[in-house]
């Protein structure tokens, strides 16, 4: 199922002109790195199989994998719950990973974590096909009040505030994923 509004160009540009920069792309590298390191530290001997959560997580696990020097699996996972907008809804499934997962070590890898219920999905389906541990890893944290009580992410690359953020994965309505940097909109694009 997908929503959201065609938008042009102009309307594009408009939104990428008023948005605020928040982590440019050096703190995106420096935090994947980070990333690399802390994951590396934890799992480079569990030969963990590692699922990018469709769509956003394209960009960083792309860049994250290169920086990853251990034996490891990659498939991907797909529930949604944006639709191309910018309020979450119910989870929606489009894809279980084709790897069993059963004895796994898992790792999760999106671009951000948000109120939590994708994860908290994500959670329980792992769980429930028996891998043996799973763990989570995001680009992007975004701690806010409506958080699923308890839910944290066990890796995080950077901290966003309270506002929708776009780039390096991270869709503004489907657009703009391919920013090399992570921008909140405005206020004003926020519906
Ligand atoms: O913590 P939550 O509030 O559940 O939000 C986080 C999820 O929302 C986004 O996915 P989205 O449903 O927009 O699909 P996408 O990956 O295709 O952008 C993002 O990629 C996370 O998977
Ligand atoms: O702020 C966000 N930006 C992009 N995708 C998202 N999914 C949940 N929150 C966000």
């Amino acid at each position: 199922m997908t929503q959201g509004v065609a938008l042009t160009a102009d309307e594009l540009a408009g939104v990428m002109d008023r948005a605020v920069c928040l982590h440019d792309a050096a703190a995106v590298n420096d935090a994947l790195d980070r990333l690399a390191r802390d994951i590396t530290g934890q799992m480079a001997d569990l030969r963990p199989l590692i699922l990018g959560v469709m769509t956003g997580a394209i960009v960083p696990l792309g860049r994250l994998l290169p920086r990853l020097d251990f034996p490891l699996e990659v498939d991907y996972i797909h529930a949604t719950r944006y639709h191309k907008t910018t309020t979450g809804r119910d989870l929606v499934w489009l894809a279980r990973p084709q790897t069993p997962l059963r004895g796994r070590h898992v790792l999760l890898v999106d671009d951000i974590l948000d109120e939590g219920h994708t994860f908290r999905g994500l959670l329980e389906h792992c769980r429930e096909e028996g891998a043996m541990s799973v763990r989570t890893a995001v680009l992007a944290d975004k701690p806010n009040a409506g958080r699923v009580p308890g839910l944290a992410a066990d890796f995080v690359g950077l901290t966003v505030p309270e506002r929708y953020v776009f780039g390096v994965g991270m869709d503004y309505k489907g657009y703009l994923r391919n920013a090399d940097a992570i921008y909140a909109a405005d206020p004003v694009d926020e519906d």
